[in-house]
């Protein structure tokens, strides 16, 4: 299997978010640049954190329209996964492929911690390894992290199992207590906890791993060889 990690000016989780793939997973990956096109040779598209752009006007504002945005917005609609990461989230929200958006932490601190979650969806690409209403522990380190969208929206994430990853303990005012989300059609994740740095135990952490492992199961039960 191969990723893309997308860099943008302002990213600063692609090195971790590479790693994670190449060391832990150990699956192919490169790093694509926002002035890219072309996702054609990956079989699926990661968008790191970071401050692409210096946050500027909103976070993941200016990201969405950089020039790899049109191969991206195909991509999802190929149906293949794509996984937004903090920064990431904020860029898919930002370009629409994902509903809502970012507002500044309630209490208007950039908050950095390791915060416990709940899995609300394991039917996911991306959760299918994890125990539905499993409890994990990722880390956030984030300050436009406060989801917000209409109640209309918000009844429609509920209704289409769209929440996949719930806060326990909400630390930023998220409407929902929403801390990541997929698309109706189940290929794009958006989350603001970072998984990337949950890898392995040399970390603290590994409950990140299993969010890339399902990445994997799946791809490979859709490639699978039958007779
Ligand atoms: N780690 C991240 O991607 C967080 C940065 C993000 N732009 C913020 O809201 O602060």
């Amino acid at each position: 299997m191969r990723f893309a990690v997308i860099v943008f000016p302002g990213s600063n989780c692609d090195t971790d978010l590479f790693r994670a793939i190449e060391e832990v997973l150990c699956e192919e990956v490169d790093y694509v640049s926002h002035h890219e096109t072309n996702l054609e040779n990956y079989d699926a598209v990661l968008l790191p954190g970071g401050f692409s752009y210096g946050d500027y006007l909103r976070s993941g504002a200016i990201a969405s329209f950089s020039n790899i945005m049109p191969a991206i917005i195909d991509f999802a609609e190929s149906g293949k996964p794509i996984l937004g990461i903090c920064n990431g989230f904020q860029v898919l929200l930002e370009s629409g492929l994902l509903p809502g958006a970012m507002k500044r932490n309630e209490h208007l601190k950039f908050i950095c911690q390791t915060t416990p979650l709940i899995v609300e969806n394991n039917e996911t690409a991306f959760t299918n390894q994890y125990r539905l209403q499993e409890r994990i522990n990722l880390p956030i380190a984030h300050a436009e992290g406060n989801y917000e969208c209409d109640e209309g929206t918000l009844a429609d994430l509920e209704k289409n199992h769209q929440v996949v990853f719930r806060y326990a303990d909400n630390p930023n005012g998220s409407k929902g207590d929403i801390a990541g989300i997929v698309n109706e059609r189940g290929n794009v994740l958006g989350m603001m906890p970072h998984p990337e740095r949950a890898v392995e135990q040399l970390l603290g952490n590994d409950d990140g791993y299993k969010l890339f492992q399902s990445i994997l199961v799946h791809w490979r039960e859709q490639h699978a060889v039958t007779s």
